[in-house]
């Protein structure tokens, strides 16, 4: 690399960021627990797969989707029907309105069982989702590691992803940074993630 693009890349560690809203303490941790708790017990949580070359392969997560009936979602091109709320995801759904002054009609719940799960590089940039997404991410349970990294640059930004904390992303970070939740090592209690999204209803 030459020592102009050396210097472009320190010059752009310090400057780009994602348009993110960090809130560590969103929730007090025993509220965290309780929800956690509650989570586990009150929704439908299903083994997906996704297709590889190789065939049908299951997620190394679980999940569920729920929202309101026209919050219609096309996913690895399948027509995702959501389910109906139930109690504490529409409580947590209030909360995160009330935070953000936004709205939401859907959420993903992702079920991290240990450190063996995960989820790979991605953006939400599904069409349904609009240009400039705001996807709130409510995380309980075992804290996880939650990297972003800039497309074009490479930057990457860490976060630690506690019980209770809140992150917002909105703005241009689909468009311009992955994200992901690598794999942890050692004994990783279980978490639970919700990813609060407006879908254009159909
Ligand atoms: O578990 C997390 O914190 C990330 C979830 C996520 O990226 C998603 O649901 O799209
Ligand atoms: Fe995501």
């Amino acid at each position: 690399m030459s020592d102009a693009n050396q210097l472009d890349l320190w010059a752009s560690a310090d400057v780009v960021q994602p348009e993110v809203d960090w809130y560590p303490h969103w929730l007090e941790s025993a509220a965290a627990a309780t929800s956690l708790a509650r989570l586990i017990d009150e929704v439908g949580w299903k083994q997906d797969t996704i297709g590889t070359p190789g065939g049908p392969k299951p997620l190394p997560r679980l999940t569920a989707w729920q929202g309101d009936a026209g919050a219609i979602y096309v996913y690895s091109g399948i027509l995702n029907v959501p389910s109906e709320w139930t109690p504490t995801v529409l409580e947590l759904k209030t909360a995160v309105e009330a935070t953000t002054g936004a709205r939401f009609n859907s959420v993903l719940l992702n079920r991290y069982r240990s450190g063996d799960d995960s989820m790979g590089w991605h953006a939400d940039r599904e069409r349904e989702l609009g240009p400039e997404p705001i996807i709130a991410s409510v995380s309980l349970g075992a804290t996880r590691r939650f990297d972003l990294r800039h497309n074009e640059s490479g930057v990457m930004r860490r976060f630690e992803l506690t019980s209770g904390s809140l992150l917002v992303m909105r703005g241009r970070t689909q468009a311009l940074w992955r994200h992901r939740v690598p794999k942890a090592v050692g004994l990783v209690g279980e978490r639970i993630n919700l990813t609060f999204r407006f879908v254009t209803p159909r």
